[in-house]
């Protein structure tokens, strides 16, 4: 059998697989590794709502589970195996993190909340290589997570429970198994397939060879004893295994504080999320400091580069240059070899100044004025608005109104918004059925990315969009070609003062979370006086959620809008409200993508 070299390094060691999945078992068996299977009991039962990130999640439960067979082997048998090897693989979709279905039911709430979309697979592993001296463990540990984007097709109820009532789902991370029936709900995966099915094992590959052939010398990141992460997992020992151990056999040895003699058990959870929350300043400003000194655009034209290369091509200092390209990697950013530096392709995508879904103009905006207002967070947050209302909000206000400081702060504004829209359009445009109106007038619609984009789904719809004269006035230079084109105009004015176009359609996106209740009603009530009996009103928000964590990113932007312009992310439930308080009914909701709440109210005939 033909065998990967660094599989072969493992061919003399002791290799535990602290998995009971059979997937897992079977890919790695079928790389040729040889191994001995000892199933975690480590209960995945972590606060997901600790973790910055639900890839910071999976990398923590593989690590947990992981570690509790690290030390129970030890203190079983004595005999400490040189390699335990730990994953957990979840999906993620609209904020949420989904593992495995409890029952039916449950597998039918998640498939239906996969159904007709796009999602992300993750799967963290663990890599733990445990050394035994003197009755003591002590690990070193390697970890890292797979990302695969998956999409789903729409299916009928009942094709989902015949594919529930298969049974397939119940022990499959999102209700679903790729490899088997479950591959005929797939329409495309994006990345890798073996990492959806459980395992990744290409980037398994890569790491052991980061591990067993180091370019330097740097190989695996020592963990003191007294940071291994201790779990509850020893209650389920039988007496034999538990026969007169010594519970702290697997703890910490060497501890730095003495004076803190605690056991294994009595550790909290080693705070990884915590930790990368507590630096993910650092690791923006990082981002928004390559993007500026226009480091992705230049290796998209020029890679690999090293790091003296591209210090010389954007003027920057070697040794600083070289850091932050570094940083860049280990953020996925970059990626980097022998030969040097090149784009991930997350950068590829994302990071170009001039790429189709380009978010640089969004970065930029983030780096200029809300990184601003966020330093002034204490003071504001103690007076509710105030300080930096005043010194930044204004300005930022500013950005979206008639009082805008310079032709350049706007443009900064209106690339940020074209990035935004450019992503959400289609979601936006697609949400809920708008077929039947064929005039629509886009409300502070900017670029025109989102009117280009119902002009292209509803070829009947003629699209106005208004907007600022001083916005109108740079819209050129952000139109894409095409026929679509000449359903598209745009007319200047303002929406709080001037007569509104006619339309059956209006359309709100991203508008009202930018103003404080008494402006957003008189919008809402002057858009009511325009509105034709039977017209509609579409609005698109980014919604509060219940669940506190999907509600993350909603409420971080309801603070840097009370800090820049006084407004704030609404409920799905306000929205609802407002909306039927200027006269509007029958109002349907959709939710898209992650983070978006799309709503399409009537207004009645009379
Ligand atoms: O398409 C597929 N997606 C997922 C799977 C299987 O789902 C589970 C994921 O659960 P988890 O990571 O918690 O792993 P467990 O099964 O509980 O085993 P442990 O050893 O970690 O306790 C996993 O088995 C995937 O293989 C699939 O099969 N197809």
């Amino acid at each position: 059998r033909m065998m990967y070299p660094v599989i072969r390094k493992l061919q003399h060691k002791r290799v535990v697989l602290a998995s009971a999945s059979p997937r897992r078992q079977e890919i790695l068996s079928q790389a040729g590794l040889r191994f001995e299977v000892v199933p975690s009991r480590f209960k995945e039962k972590l606060n997901k709502s600790s973790f910055p990130t639900p890839h910071a999640y999976a990398i923590e439960t593989a690590k947990q589970k992981a570690l509790d067979v690290a030390r129970r082997m030890h203190q079983k048998d004595l005999r400490t195996p040189d390699i335990i090897i730990g994953a957990d693989t979840i999906v993620t979709i609209e904020g949420l993190i989904l593992e495995k279905p409890v029952d039916k039911q449950d597998a039918y709430w998640m498939l239906s909340r996969l159904n007709g979309k796009e999602h992300s697979v993750f799967t963290g592993v663990a890599i733990i290589h445990c050394f035994s001296q003197d009755g003591q463990l002590d690990v070193e540990i390697s970890q890292f997570y797979e990302e695969t984007v998956v999409m789903f097709s729409q299916l009928s109820e009942e094709l989902l429970w015949e594919y529930i009532h298969s049974g397939e789902p119940m022990d499959k991370a999102g209700g679903y198994g790729i490899q088997a029936l479950g591959g005929m709900l797939v329409e495309s995966i994006h990345g890798d397939f073996l990492n959806v099915v459980g395992f990744p094992l290409n980037h398994f590959c890569k790491k052991l060879a980061e591990l067993y052939f180091p370019p330097g010398a740097v190989g695996l990141q020592r963990v003191k004893h007294d940071s291994i992460p201790a779990v509850d997992t020893f209650e389920n020992l039988s007496e034999e295994e538990g026969a007169g151990l010594d519970r702290g056999g697997a703890q910490a040895r060497g501890t730095q504080d003495a004076g803190h003699d605690r056991t294994a058990e009595s550790l909290p959870p080693f705070p990884t999320g915590l930790l990368e929350l507590i630096a993910g300043f650092q690791a923006s400003k990082a981002l928004f400091t390559a993007c500026k000194l226009k480091v992705f655009d230049l290796l998209q034209h020029e890679a690999p580069l090293q790091a003296v290369d591209i210090a010389s091509k954007i003027d920057t200092s070697e040794h600083g240059t070289g850091r932050l390209l570094d940083v860049c990697v280990a953020l996925g950013l970059l990626e980097k070899t022998e030969r040097g530096y090149s784009n991930s392709d997350l950068a590829a995508l994302y990071l170009l100044s001039d790429g189709e879904f380009s978010l640089h103009g969004f970065i930029e905006l983030n780096d200029e004025h809300t990184w601003a207002a966020f330093t002034h967070l204490e003071s504001d947050v103690r007076e509710g608005s105030s300080r930096g209302h005043r010194a930044v909000g204004d300005e930022a206000e500013g950005l979206l109104q008639d009082s805008c400081p310079g032709r350049d702060a706007r443009l900064c504004f209106m690339r940020a918004k074209h990035g935004l829209a450019k992503l959400t359009a289609h979601q936006v445009a697609t949400a809920l059925d708008l077929s039947r109106f064929t005039s629509a007038c886009h409300l502070g619609g900017c670029t025109g990315a989102l009117a280009h984009k119902l002009a292209r789904e509803y070829p009947r719809l003629t699209v106005t969009v208004f907007d600022l004269p001083e916005v109108i006035e740079h819209v050129t230079c952000f139109q894409p070609s095409g026929p679509q084109t000449e359903q598209v105009s745009f007319v200047p004015g303002d929406f709080f003062k001037d007569s509104l176009p006619e339309a059956d359609l209006y359309v709100l996106s991203g508008i009202l979370h930018d103003w404080p209740d008494e402006k957003v009603h008189r919008l809402l009530s002057r858009i009511s006086g325009s509105c034709k009996p039977g017209g509609g009103l579409l609005v698109a928000e980014v919604a509060l959620d219940e669940d506190p964590r999907a509600a993350r990113p909603g409420l971080l932007r309801s603070l840097s809008r009370l800090l820049q312009t006084q407004g704030g992310e609404r409920s799905l439930t306000k929205s609802r409200q407002l909306l039927q308080l200027h006269g509007f009914t029958d109002v349907q909701v959709a939710r898209t993508g992650d983070v978006l709440h799309v709503v399409l109210a009537t207004r009645p005939a009379t």
